[in-house]
C-alpha cells in the first residue's frame, strides 16, 4: 500500500524550527541507540540557516532534547565543485551558518567535505566521494546502498533536490551512489550529487521548503500528476511516509494535499 509523505505547515519560523528540532533529535536518538553515531546528509541552499535555528536554539534539560554533535557524521547530499571557502560552496554555507556557531559544550561533528584536489574532474570527485561513503557504510559488496539516518533536503523552485534537476538523465541512475554534473542549469555548472536511489533510501528524509517563492512548485509536486516525475516528487514517490516536508504557510498557500499544521 502506498503511504503518502507527511506535509507539515507551520505558521512562523519559530514554530517550524521547534518542530524540525524535535524531528531531527528523534532521528538522532534512534540512530545513536542503534549504532552509536548519527549519519546525516545535508543540502545547501536555504536549509543550513533553518537547521541552525532549529539546533542552536536554547536547550531544555530533557535528556531526549540534547543535540549530541560529537556523534554526528555529516555528509553532503550535493556539493558544488568549488574551493571550500568559495561563496558557492555548500560546505562554506553550512560552516558559516551552523558549524562555526556550535558552542564548545555541544561537541563537534565530524564533517566530510569534497576533496578539492578534483575540482577540474567532477567524475573523479564523485568517485572519491562515493569511496568516502563506502568507507562509512561498509563495502559496496555488502551494502547495496548507503542508508543515512537522516537526509535533510531542499527543493528548488523548479522541483530540483540535491543537484538532481528536472529532466536530467541522472535521474535514471540505478548503480552509482554519487554522480558528477558538468552542466547544471543553476550555477555553478560543476557539481556532484547523491543519486536518486541514495536520496530515497534514507531512514528518514526531511525537506525544508519555506516562503511564497516555493508555493507554485509545492502545488505541482503535491497536487499534479506531472509533479510526481519532478526530482522532489520522485523522492516523495519512492520514500513514501519516510518523507516529511517542513514548510511554512506561504509555501503551501493553495496546496490541496492535506497538510498538518501546528505541530508534528
Ligand atoms: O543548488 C542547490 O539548490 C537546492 C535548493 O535550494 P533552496 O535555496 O531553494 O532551498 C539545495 O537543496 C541544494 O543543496 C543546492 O546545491
Amino acid at each position: 500500500m502506498v503511504k503518502p509523505p507527511n506535509l507539515y505547515a507551520f505558521a512562523d519560523p519559530e514554530d517550524l524550527a521547534r518542530n524540525l528540532r524535535s524531528f531531527v533529535l528523534d532521528a538522532q536518538n534512534v540512530a545513536i541507540e542503534r549504532h552509536e553515531v548519527f549519519r546525516v546528509g545535508v543540502s545547501g541552499g536555504s536549509l543550513p540557516k533553518v537547521l541552525a535555528k532549529a539546533l542552536l536554539q536554547s536547550k531544555s534539560s530533557s535528556p531526549t532534547d540534547q543535540v549530541q554533535f560529537a556523534k554526528w557524521r555529516i555528509f553532503f547530499a550535493d556539493e558544488r565543485a568549488v574551493p571550500l571557502d568559495h561563496e558557492d560552496s555548500n560546505y562554506k554555507l553550512l560552516k558559516d551558518e551552523l558549524l562555526d556557531k556550535i558552542p564548545e559544550e555541544m561537541g563537534k561533528p565530524t564533517v566530510f567535505p569534497i576533496d578539492v584536489e578534483y575540482l577540474d574532474d567532477t567524475q573523479e570527485m564523485a568517485d572519491q566521494y562515493e569511496k568516502t561513503l563506502v568507507k562509512e557504510f561498509a563495502s559496496r559488496d555488502s551494502v547495496k546502498l548507503p542508508m543515512f539516518d537522516l537526509l535533510l533536503l531542499g527543493c528548488g523552485p523548479d522541483g530540483h533536490t540535491c543537484s538532481l534537476f528536472p529532466g536530467s538523465p541522472l535521474l535514471r541512475e540505478t548503480d552509482a551512489w554519487v554522480l558528477p554534473i558538468d552542466n547544471s542549469p543553476k550555477p555553478p555548472p560543476k557539481r556532484i550529487t547523491i543519486s536518486l536511489p541514495v536520496a530515497t533510501h534514507g531512514i528518514k528524509i526531511a525537506f525544508v521548503a519555506t516562503g511564497g517563492g516555493k508555493k507554485e512548485i509545492m502545488r505541482q509536486i503535491f497536487d499534479t500528476e506531472e509533479g510526481h516525475s519532478l526530482p522532489s516528487g520522485l523522492v516523495n514517490s519512492f520514500g513514501q511516509d519516510r518523507v516529511s516536508w517542513f514548510t511554512d504557510s506561504p509555501a503551501v498557500d493553495g496546496v490541496q494535499f492535506p497538510s498538518r499544521r501546528g505541530s508534528l
